[in-house]
């Protein structure tokens, strides 16, 4: 099947040999051509060029994109897409005066979404998660990351898992797993967290590894939550099971867990709401994402991740949008990118490689995703007639996506 998109008015992030990730002031740089073509073979994308130089070719199916922009599908490295049920009871609760802390200490939170994970099963589990992954795909993202860590059993985790797998089996998008395990300390193990960090390593760890359900493995290291301590732990046990680290630091205090990802060579450390000039140090000697979340930050009116100053001090960025029931009810990666230029004062070219080709190497991906390059999946946005691409953000609340082309499927 031979798919030619033609008349394209800007085809973005064009990268001949796609780097692994852009950091510091390469970020601002977004090549493009201008009245474009591109090829698409079955599920790769084969050629392009500029119109002047477009070959006779015989294609199946031609798309007329004038005045359209085309540009490779957003890649969300960071989500909690499978999860039951909703908490917009929290949400009220928040706008009447409870923090999100005070909610999590009353058993709300984290442990809500638990409860509710464990009495769904699996087959209803993968209904409302398809529903969700549907939607973000026609949004325009074409790569995921999705994360277990509301089941807090070790059946309901693996429950968790399996309905990854079998989304990523069933979809045209990619997916990468991470164990979560390590997201909070169940009620059952109340007051005795080393007895649930021992349940992870012992019993979870290798029955996720043996499934071979995961890429990578995660823990939520927060005051109240899992210490430097426990992140050295379990990432060290993780280690044995060949998984990477992508984990969850600084959303409300830096308490060293940017420094003990990158002891263990994290792929990741997301969120990042409060970060230190020690941070930053770590960071730059090191193979390790940054990854902002602001989604997260609108939601619970926190403070936004210092994009900024991470780019400034020569840090590559990734953006995400941590799709979960509490934190961030929205996987729409168009107002992540949007977000990060009006709060984080991204430049729109700063926001389009954090939300394509840094969130792709922010779950391996950098070789597939994130870029148009020959050999690339072919998972690209076409949007409706826009006059630049600077209109993407600044018109946040509009829907600018006309079609999507997911691994070469096309999405009307
Ligand atoms: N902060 C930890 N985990 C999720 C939110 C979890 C929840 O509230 O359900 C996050 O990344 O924001
Ligand atoms: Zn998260």
């Amino acid at each position: 099947m031979k798919l030619l998109l033609r008349n394209i008015k800007e085809l973005l992030q064009v990268r001949e040999e796609a780097p692994l990730k852009v950091a510091g002031t390469a970020m601002k740089e977004l090549p493009s051509i201008s009245n474009a073509w591109l090829l698409i073979e079955n599920d790769i994308i084969s050629d392009f060029g500029a119109m002047a130089t477009l070959p006779k070719i015989s294609a199946d199916k031609t798309i007329d994109c004038t005045g359209k922009i085309v540009l490779p599908s957003w890649c969300d490295s960071h989500t909690h897409l499978v999860y039951a049920g909703n908490r917009e009871q929290e949400f009220v609760d928040r706008i009447n005066g409870l923090s999100y802390q005070e909610i999590a200490e009353k058993g709300g939170g984290i442990l809500n979404s638990a409860k509710k994970l464990q009495e769904t099963s699996e087959d209803s589990l993968y209904a409302q998660s398809a529903a969700r992954l549907e939607e973000v795909m026609r949004l325009g993202t074409g790569a995921i990351e999705i994360k277990s860590g509301y089941g807090l059993t070790t059946q309901a985790e693996l429950k968790m898992l399996r309905v990854a797998k079998r989304l990523g089996e069933n979809y045209p998008v990619a997916i990468k797993t991470t164990f979560l395990g390590a997201h909070a300390v169940p009620a059952a193990y109340k007051g005795d967290k080393e007895g649930y960090l021992n349940l992870i390593i012992s019993e979870m760890l290798p029955k996720v590894a043996a499934e071979k359900l995961v890429d990578y493995v995660d823990i939520f290291c927060e005051e109240g939550y899992f210490s430097v301590e426990d992140t050295h732990t379990l990432l060290s046990a993780a280690n044995g099971y060949g998984l990477i680290p992508k984990i969850h630091v600084n959303q409300f205090n830096a308490i060293g867990g940017v420094q003990a990802g990158v002891a263990h060579d994290a792929l990741s450390v997301d969120h990042l709401e409060v970060v230190t000039n020690d941070d930053v140090a770590v960071l730059k000697n090191s193979n390790t994402m940054p990854v902002a979340l602001p989604s997260c930050s609108y939601f619970l009116s926190i403070p936004y991740t210092p994009g900024r100053k991470l780019i400034d001090a020569g840090l590559p960025l990734a953006l995400a949008t941590d799709y979960n029931p509490g934190s961030t009810p929205s996987g729409n990666m168009n107002f992540v990118v949007a977000t990060a230029c009006i709060k984080m004062k991204l430049t729109p070219e700063e926001a389009i490689n954090a939300a394509t080709i840094n969130g792709a190497y922010a779950m391996g991906l950098s070789h597939s995703h994130g870029s148009i390059t020959k050999g690339k999946s072919a998972s690209v946005i076409i949007t409706k007639e826009i006059p630049s691409y600077n209109y993407l953000p600044y018109a946040f609340g509009s829907n600018c996506i006309d079609k999507v082309i997911a691994n070469g499927e096309i999405l009307e």
